[in-house]
């Protein structure tokens, strides 16, 4: 199942919803019972529990409250817990009484020699980045990096937007962050900086996938990827499965035929077909391809994929045009989305599906405007606004369809910065689209691959699209071996 990140003011529903949990106090009990939970965790993992000493940074709200409730467990099993409190009069009444019954001691500013800090200054409620007094005692850790106190953030790491994930200047870095009942929508877009994430069950009721207003952010479980992943059944044959058509490449780019081409033939069984002057060359790389120099000469697919490396001269231009009349579902990359932001027409009346795949550049050629610190927004606006799939690039992929759904994937490491990373994924995901899957999911399974794909060819090493595009096949194989359906 696809798990739903929420809004701050989504969470705030939902908490709503418990009644009595919420006003009798049993949600709060329950989430600082899972931060104090993880903190032992963390603790028994570099050494255990008895004489530790333990740090927080506590704020004016609920957040603080959480944290002052998890460090009075804390000290309870012999830890040595010290809190600064950012604003003494305002700090949570039960908590603070808690800690103080339990031995806490309140600092004005955090003790060296700490192993471990608790973020609590500011949750869903937080706005803009930290402010001074709290930025000032977080500046005064060594990183945790470098051998400082591992950071555990409640709820969120204190100036980060819960709902855009926007990193504030000043922001905590988390080690971990410890969140209630669902994860919220910067535990995706801001995924770096919250380190792992760890949902604590609280009892708050699900959101499901359509629940609330746009744009509703959900990120697809690797079972789900396994199971959407096409495989060849006792009747297919090589056409049955779904033919995608490459259009890629010039004589300038020839590698960005080659290395979207070879996704594709990597990603599914059946066929990929190509089309335009790099011919030859993908031949040459991949010989089960069936090539053609014109689309007259392509033969029929049932998905394209156009514009890596093919230039946006007349010629292109007119070859885009001829694909995005048909009623085939088509995805539309780099010199193509170039062309088609100069063209908005090319898509304006398109009923078949339709993917646009831009990096921050492309989108703000598309959009007139840039990203902005919102990116959940902007890929959901321009879906919106031309009513096609927009999956922007980066480290976090965003695939917005225009009904308001987004599906996001953290790639889980950067190692896919390369040039001609895009030409892979977007052969990944035409022979997905060609299979039959939505622009949605075959982009957001694409992702999910492609990420895997650059974490499994890099091992810690810098490498190109073409080691990547070699690790296609086992990223597939990894995650449907690890998963039931596999
Ligand atoms: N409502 C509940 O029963 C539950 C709430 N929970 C916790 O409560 C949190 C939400 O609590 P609140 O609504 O009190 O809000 P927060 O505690 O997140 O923050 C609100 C306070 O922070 C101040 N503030 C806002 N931006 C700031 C900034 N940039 N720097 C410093 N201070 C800033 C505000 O003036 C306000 O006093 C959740 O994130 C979660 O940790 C959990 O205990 C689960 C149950
Ligand atoms: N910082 C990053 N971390 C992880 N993946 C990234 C990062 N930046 C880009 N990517 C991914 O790498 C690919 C780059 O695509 P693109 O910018 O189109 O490059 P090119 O046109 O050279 O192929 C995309 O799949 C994108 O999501
Ligand atoms: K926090």
């Amino acid at each position: 199942m696809p798990i739903r990140y929420l809004t701050a003011d989504a969470v705030r529903q939902a908490e709503r919803a418990t009644g009595d949990l919420l006003t009798g106090g049993a949600l709060m009990r329950r989430a600082s019972s899972g931060v104090a939970q993880v903190v032992i965790g963390e603790l028994r993992a570099t050494g255990g529990c008895y004489g530790r000493r333990v740090g927080g940074v506590i704020g004016a709200g609920d957040n603080g409250g959480d944290a002052l409730y998890a460090l009075a467990v804390l000290a309870h099993r012999g830890v040595a817990c010290t809190a600064v409190l950012l604003n003494p009069d305002r700090a949570h009444p039960g908590g603070l009484a808690a800690f103080c019954r339990a031995g806490g001691r309140i600092a004005e500013t955090l003790p060296s020699g700490l192993d471990l800090v608790i973020d609590g200054v500011v949750g869903i409620g937080g706005r803009g980045p930290l402010r001074s007094a709290a930025a000032d005692q977080f500046a005064r850790l060594e990183r945790a990096e470098s051998g400082g106190p591992a950071i555990v953030a409640v709820d969120l790491p204190s100036g980060v937007d819960a709902d855009t994930g926007e990193v504030h200047d000043p922001a905590v870095q988390a080690t971990i962050t410890v969140t209630f009942g669902a994860p919220r929508n910067a535990h995706l877009l801001a995924a770096p900086q919250c380190g792992r994430v760890e949902v604590i069950d609280i009892g708050i009721d699900r959101f499901g996938p359509s629940d609330g207003p746009a744009p509703r952010l959900s990120v697809l479980a690797d079972d789900d990827v396994a199971g959407l992943w096409p495989v060849p059944g006792p009747d297919d044959d090589k056409y049955s499965q779904g033919v995608v058509g490459v259009i890629a490449g010039s004589a300038r780019y020839p590698g960005a035929a080659i290395l979207a081409t070879g996704a594709a033939v990597s990603a599914t069984s059946g066929m990929t077909r190509y089309v335009g002057t790099a011919a030859d060359e993908v031949v040459s790389h991949y010989p089960e391809v069936v090539a053609a120099r014109t689309l007259d000469d392509a033969g029929r697919v049932q998905a394209w994929v156009v514009g890596p490396g093919m230039g946006t001269d007349d010629d292109a231009l007119a070859v885009l045009r001829t694909v995005l009349e048909t009623d085939l579902p088509v995805l539309v990359d780099a010199d193509g989305l170039t062309l088609v932001a100069a063209h908005p027409e090319l898509v304006a009346d398109r009923r078949a599906p339709t993917l646009l795949t831009p990096h921050a550049g492309e989108y703000a050629r598309l959009a007139g405007d840039d990203v902005g610190a919102d990116r959940l927004q902007a890929a959901a606006g321009l879906a919106a606004k031309w009513q096609v799939t927009v999956l922007l690039k980066g480290r976090i992929t965003l695939v917005a369809d225009p009904s308001g759904d987004v599906l996001g994937n953290d790639a889980g490491s950067s190692w896919a910065a390369t040039a001609g990373a895009g030409d892979v994924l977007s052969g990944i995901a035409g022979a997905l689209m060609a299979s039959g899957l939505t622009p949605s999911l075959a982009g957001a399974a694409a992702a999910r691959v492609h990420g895997h794909a650059a974490d499994l060819a890099a091992r810690s090493a810098p490498i190109g699209a073409s080691a990547l595009l070699g690790a296609v096949r086992p990223a597939v194989r990894a995650i449907r071996e690890a998963s039931a359906i596999g």
